[in-house]
C-alpha cells in the first residue's frame, strides 16, 4: 500500500481496464483481478469508482482483504502528519489490555471484555496478544487453502519452534527447559523481561495458546501443527529414559522432527487394554507387528509413540515404544476422513519392524498407566479447542447475523435466531468457567492426586465441550444457511467446523465412554477419598 487518494480521484477509474473501488477506506485497483473475481466482473464494475464497502461486506469474509492485500494501492484522504493523530490513537487502543479483541458478545472469554478474573496476570495478557497476532497474520488467511490441500506447510513447525509454542505445549503446563534453548525462542527470550518469563510459565499460558490458536477455526490446521506433539511427546518427557529424551525431545521442540501418538487400532479405540499390535522380544529389542488407525500426523511424523503388547492380555501387558519412520517395515497412508483434513490422519502398518530396547518409554508393561495419565492431558486439549471452535461458530453467527437481513430485519433481530445464539453463549461460557476451574486444580493439586481426582471431572468436561461444539456448529450452520453448506467464502469456518465435530466427540474417549467413566470415577473418589456414604 502506498498513496493517498481523494474520493473524486477514485471516481475517475471506472472502466474494465482501469477499475478502482474503495473498501473500508482503502483503495483497491482491481483492473487485473476482474476476470478472476469469483463473484464475476460485472458486479464489481457496477460499483467501480465508488465506496463499495457495504456491498463488499454483504458477500465476503473480512479475511478476503488480507489475502488480496496486493490489490490495495492506498487509502482515502490526506496523509497523516508526522507524529499525528493516527499514530497516537493506534497506540492507546493497543495498550488497553483490560479490553482485548473485537468485543463481539461472547466472541472471547469474559476476561477479554473488562471482567475481572483471579486466574490471569500481565504475562497471560501478553501471550494472548502474541498468539493472536500469529494466528491473524500467519494462519487464519491460509487455513482454507491448507485444509483443501490436506496438509500444513512444514515451515510452520520451524516457525512455531522459534516462537516457543512447541516447547510451551509439550510439557503439560511445565516448560521442558532442559531440552530447548530459551534464548532461541521469541516467547521466552530475555529472562525477566521475556513476553513470558520462563519461571512464571503455568498451565494458564498453555490454555491461552491453545485457545487463541483455535480461533483459526480449523481443527485440521491445529492438529496439523500440534496434534501429534501435544500428545506424542509428553509421555517421553514424563517417563522416557534420559538418553531417549536427549535423542528425541530437542529435535522435536526445534521443529526439525515431528512426532505422533499411535494407540488406536482398527478394532481397539477407547478400549486401550485390548489392543493387539504386538512387540515380541528379540535380541536386545523387539519386533513389532500390527496396525494403527486414525493416527493424527501419522502421514508425515518421524516418530511414533506407539502402544504395543509386550506381555499378556489386558492392561498389564501394554508398553509404549518409540518407532521411527526410517525403520524398515513402517508404512503409512493418508485416510479419507470427513474432517480435520490438514492434520495428516493415517493408517499405519508395522511389519516385522525391529525396534531397539533403548526406544521403550519408561518400564515394560507399564504403558497402560502412562497412556491413561496422558489421556487427561489430551482430553483437556480437546476441551479447550472444542470450546473455542464453538465460540468461533457463535462469533461468526453474530457477525453474519448482524449484517444479513431477511424480510427487512437483521437475523440477530429475529427472536427465534437470537434464541439460538443465547443457547450457544450460555453453554460456551459454562464450559469455559469449568475449564478454568480444572486448570487451576492442575496447578494447585498435588501431582500424584490429579489422575485420581481429576480423571472423572475431565471426562465429563470433555463430553460437555464436544456437545457444546456440536450444538453451536449446528445452530451456526442454520443461521448461515446455504453459505455453511458450501466450502470457502463467508461460511468457511462454520462449514469446516461442522465437518470436524466428530473428530472432537470421538477421539480421546467418545462422549458415551466419557459420561460413563466420569460418573463412575467421581462416585469412586467420593466414597474412597471424601468419605461419602453411598
Ligand atoms: C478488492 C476487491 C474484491 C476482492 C479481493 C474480492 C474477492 C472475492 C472472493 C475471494 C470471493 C469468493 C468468496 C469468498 O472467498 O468470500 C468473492 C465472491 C464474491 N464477490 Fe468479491 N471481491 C472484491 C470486491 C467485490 C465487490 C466490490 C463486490 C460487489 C458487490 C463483490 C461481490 C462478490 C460476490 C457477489 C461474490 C459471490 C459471493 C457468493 O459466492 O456467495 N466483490 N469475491
Amino acid at each position: 500500500m502506498s498513496g493517498y487518494f481523494s474520493v473524486s480521484q477514485v471516481a475517475s477509474h471506472t472502466s474494465e481496464n482501469d477499475c478502482w473501488v474503495i473498501i473500508h477506506e482503502k483503495v483497491y485497483d482491481v483492473s487485473n483481478f476482474l476476470n478472476d473475481h469469483p463473484g464475476g466482473k460485472k458486479i464489481i464494475l457496477k460499483n467501480a469508482g465508488t465506496d463499495a464497502t457495504k456491498q463488499f461486506d454483504a458477500f465476503h469474509n473480512p479475511g478476503v482483504l488480507e489475502k488480496y492485500g496486493a490489490l490495495c494501492i492506498g487509502s482515502v484522504g490526506e496523509p497523516p502528519k508526522a507524529g499525528g493523530e493516527e499514530e497516537t490513537a493506534a497506540v492507546s487502543v493497543e495498550d488497553d489490555e483490560f479490553q482485548f479483541g473485537d468485543m463481539i458478545p461472547y466472541g472471547d472469554p469474559s476476561w477479554y471484555q473488562q471482567w475481572g478474573s483471579p486466574y490471569y496476570n500481565d504475562s497471560h495478557r501478553r501471550i494472548r496478544r502474541y498468539v493472536r497476532k500469529f494466528v491473524d497474520t500467519d494462519i487464519m488467511p491460509f487455513a482454507h487453502e491448507w485444509d483443501e490441500a490436506k496438509q500444513v506447510p512444514m515451515m510452520l513447525f520451524k516457525k512455531c519452534a522459534e516462537m516457543g509454542i512447541l516447547a510451551a505445549v509439550a510439557g503439560n503446563g511445565v516448560l521442558p527447559t532442559e531440552y530447548f534453548n530459551l534464548e532461541d525462542t521469541t516467547l521466552f527470550r530475555g529472562g525477566d523481561n521475556a513476553i513470558v518469563p520462563p519461571q512464571d510459565f503455568d498451565a494458564f499460558h498453555g490454555f491461552i495458546i491453545f485457545d487463541e490458536l483455535s480461533r483459526c477455526g480449523s481443527g485440521g490446521v491445529l492438529w496439523g501443527i500440534l496434534g501429534g506433539l501435544g500428545i506424542g511427546l509428553p509421555p517421553i518427557i514424563k517417563y522416557g529414559s534420559e538418553e531417549l529424551k536427549r535423542r528425541i525431545v530437542p529435535e522435536v521442540l526445534a521443529g526439525r522432527k515431528t512426532i505422533c501418538l499411535a494407540i488406536t487400532e482398527p478394532q481397539a479405540g477407547s478400549d486401550v487394554a485390548n489392543l493387539t499390535a504386538v512387540a515380541n522380544e528379540m535380541g536386545d529389542g523387539f519386533v513389532v507387528n500390527g496396525e494403527k488407525k486414525w493416527i493424527t500426523n501419522g502421514t508425515f511424523a518421524d516418530y511414533f509413540t506407539t502402544a504395543v503388547r509386550t506381555g499378556g492380555d489386558g492392561m498389564g501387558g501394554v508398553s509404549l515404544l518409540v518407532i521411527e519412520r526410517g525403520m524398515p517395515g513402517v508404512s503409512t497412508r493418508q485416510m479419507k476422513c470427513s474432517g480435520v483434513w490438514s492434520s495428516g490422519t493415517a493408517y499405519i502398518n508395522f511389519e516385522d519392524v525391529k525396534v531397539p530396547r533403548a526406544n521403550i518409554v519408561g518400564k515394560e508393561n507399564r504403558g497402560f498407566k502412562y497412556i491413561m495419565n496422558n489421556f487427561n492431558h489430551e482430553r483437556m486439549g480437546i476441551v479447550i479447542q472444542a470450546n473455542r471452535l464453538a465460540r468461533v461458530c457463535l462469533e461468526e453467527a453474530i457477525k453474519y447475523g448482524s449484517k444479513r437481513k431477511t424480510f427487512g430485519v437483521k437475523l440477530v433481530n429475529h427472536p427465534v435466531l437470537r434464541n439460538k445464539l443465547a443457547h450457544m453463549a450460555r453453554q460456551i461460557e459454562a464450559t469455559h468457567a469449568w475449564t478454568e476451574n480444572v486448570i487451576y486444580q492442575t496447578i494447585t493439586m498435588p501431582e500424584e492426586l490429579q489422575p485420581i481426582k481429576l480423571g472423572g471431572p475431565i471426562a465429563l468436561l470433555k463430553a460437555q465441550a464436544t456437545q457444546t461444539l456440536e450444538y453451536c456448529a449446528r445452530e451456526a450452520s442454520q443461521i448461515f444457511g446455504g453459505l455453511a453448506y458450501t466450502r470457502g467464502g463467508q461460511g468457511e469456518k462454520v462449514e469446516r467446523i461442522y465437518r470436524e465435530v466428530r473428530a472432537y466427540a470421538i477421539p480421546g474417549g467418545s462422549e458415551e465412554i466419557m459420561l460413563d467413566l466420569g460418573m463412575r470415577q467421581s462416585i469412586k473418589v467420593a466414597t474412597s477419598m471424601y468419605g461419602a456414604k453411598l
